[in-house]
């Protein structure tokens, strides 16, 4: 499978501190690749780098052959890399639907200006929106709850509106960071199913998660993060064994 996401050399400095250094990671077309790590391993920082929420101090970024690291977010998303940030809001006055579309207008041609004036090109833009959010619900098991309040979901499927969120912007790499944090069983295997589902369907997925038994399920590769390094990387049957992710996750010298 050819690589669709390539890290080279990515280092992101915060005033003395290496928050990330020297760390390569590729994703292939199709897979889903997980990033693992103890606390402050840089994970989050790596996700933002590639979603382009930072700037990284050295390193490059390509994506679908072509380098984005100096690109602004909304020109990643349009290039089809959407992130499902575990802490992106859910407006919980406004419907399903309607939380499901803000992720369309990262990608469309027409800005707030536009929307707000009602221009024809905004009217045109809005039942293309519709239409792709109607999409994602079906796609992420929403569809019954199109109408209501997001307010009136229950955690699960409120995770579930985040992936269908980035999934509105048709992308072909899905960023997903901690999904299953704070769900309990039923809805962790529920929302593993439909992480498998998109991986099916074609879409390629990088996946931060602290939970080892769903990345176990989930991950065709694992990179291992401790201290802003990548220590290990493997199929996740081949890094549990590493003497080095041992020792980040139990402790001991380093
Ligand atoms: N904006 C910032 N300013 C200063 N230091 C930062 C900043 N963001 C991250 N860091 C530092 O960079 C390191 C990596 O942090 P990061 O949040 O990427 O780790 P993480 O693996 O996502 O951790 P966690 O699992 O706790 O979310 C930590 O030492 C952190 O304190």
């Amino acid at each position: 499978m050819p690589d669709l996401l390539t890290v080279t050399g990515a280092t992101r400095r915060f005033g003395g501190v290496y928050a990330l250094r020297d760390v390569d990671l590729d994703v292939r077309a199709g897979e889903t690749h997980a990033v693992i790590g103890p606390n402050g391993a840089g994970k989050s920082t790596l996700f933002k780098l590639i979603g382009g929420q930072l700037i990284a101090t050295a390193g490059t970024i390509g994506y679908d052959g072509r380098r984005i690291d100096r690109l602004a977010p909304h020109r990643r998303a349009r290039r089809g890399i959407a992130i499902a940030f575990q802490d992106s809001p859910v407006f919980h006055n406004l419907s399903v639907t309607e939380n499901v579309m803000v992720g369309a207008h990262a990608v469309t041609r027409a800005g707030p200006v536009a929307a707000i004036l009602r221009l024809p090109r905004h009217r045109r833009d809005e039942v293309t929106i519709r239409a792709l959010a109607a999409d994602a619900l079906a796609r992420t098991g929403l569809t019954e709850w199109a109408d209501r309040p997001a307010a009136a979901l229950p955690l699960g499927q409120q995770r579930a509106l985040q992936v269908a969120r980035a999934l509105c912007g048709g992308p072909r790499l899905l960023l997903l960071d901690e999904p299953a944090s704070g769900l309990r069983g039923p809805e962790r295997t529920a929302l593993a199913t439909l992480i498998e589902q998109l991986r099916a369907d074609g879409l390629s997925i990088l996946l931060v998660e602290h939970d080892v038994a769903f990345v176990a399920r989930l991950a065709d590769r694992v990179t291992v993060l401790d201290l802003g390094r990548v220590i290990a990387h493997g199929t996740f049957a081949e890094i549990r064994e590493d003497p080095a992710v041992i020792t980040a996750y139990l402790g001991g010298p380093r």
